[in-house]
């Protein structure tokens, strides 16, 4: 909890209990249903909500903005997301039935009203949204092809609506075989834990 305390310093009260809710709540659902790795658990402030929470440090989601999370597993990186930009709606799906009713049960302990869990591939939704955030779920190329109707074209950001994937790792040959225009922000460049050195985010837009 320090981590997010160090790099988000001016959260609420209420943001920062949630925030510190989720270690017993990650603890009692992973030991039912495995949403992320047994020994990630130990970690679960740098790996999965800090990391998470580098999109913020990309973008700062403004109120009413609808951002979709594919794939998101056991909530990452929406939930974190959420309980920062609480006047922001995200839409969490994933494939797995059980990993989303962890999410739900999740999202509910922590009432986070700004958070709908759904189980649909992202190849089957309809809707529209200003940004997709997403990691660890395909490589670029085809889950640009996945999403890209799903991006609204109305823009109220300092960046374009579009993708922001959590990506790790040498990116050269997944971009290069990318048919768009991105920009990468090298996770390192905020946060200074070893974690990070490889780690990125992706951003198309769309
Ligand atoms: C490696 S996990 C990553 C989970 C989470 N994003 C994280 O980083 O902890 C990949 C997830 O993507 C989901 N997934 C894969 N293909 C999908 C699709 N086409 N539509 C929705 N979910 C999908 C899987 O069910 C799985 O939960």
């Amino acid at each position: 909890m320090e981590l997010i305390n160090k790099y988000f310093p001016d959260l609420t009260a209420d943001q920062r209990d949630k925030f510190g809710q989720m270690e017993e709540l990650y603890q009692f659902w992973n030991a039912r249903v495995n949403v992320i790795s047994r020994q990630d658990i130990d970690t679960l402030y740098e790996r999965h909500i800090l990391h998470s929470l580098g999109i913020a440090k990309v973008l700062e989601f403004k109120s009413g903005t609808s951002i979709l999370d594919v794939g998101t597993g056991g909530g990452f990186p929406g939930i974190p997301l959420a309980i920062l930009f609480p006047k922001a709606q995200f839409h969490l799906v994933d494939s797995i039935g059980k990993k989303i009713r962890v999410v739900q049960e999740i999202a509910d302990a922590l009432k986070l009203n700004n958070v709908k869990a759904e189980q649909i591939r992202a190849e089957k939704l309809d809707d529209t949204y200003e940004f997709v955030v997403s990691r660890a779920v395909t490589r670029i190329t085809p889950f640009v092809g996945w999403v890209k109707n799903n991006i609204s074209k109305n823009s109220f950001h300092s960046l374009r609506n579009g993708i922001l994937y959590l990506k790790g790792g040498d990116l050269a040959e997944e971009l290069s075989e990318l048919n768009q225009k991105s920009r990468v922000y090298e996770l390192s460049g905020f946060f200074e834990e070893e974690f990070f050195q490889t780690k990125k985010v992706v951003y198309v837009p769309l």
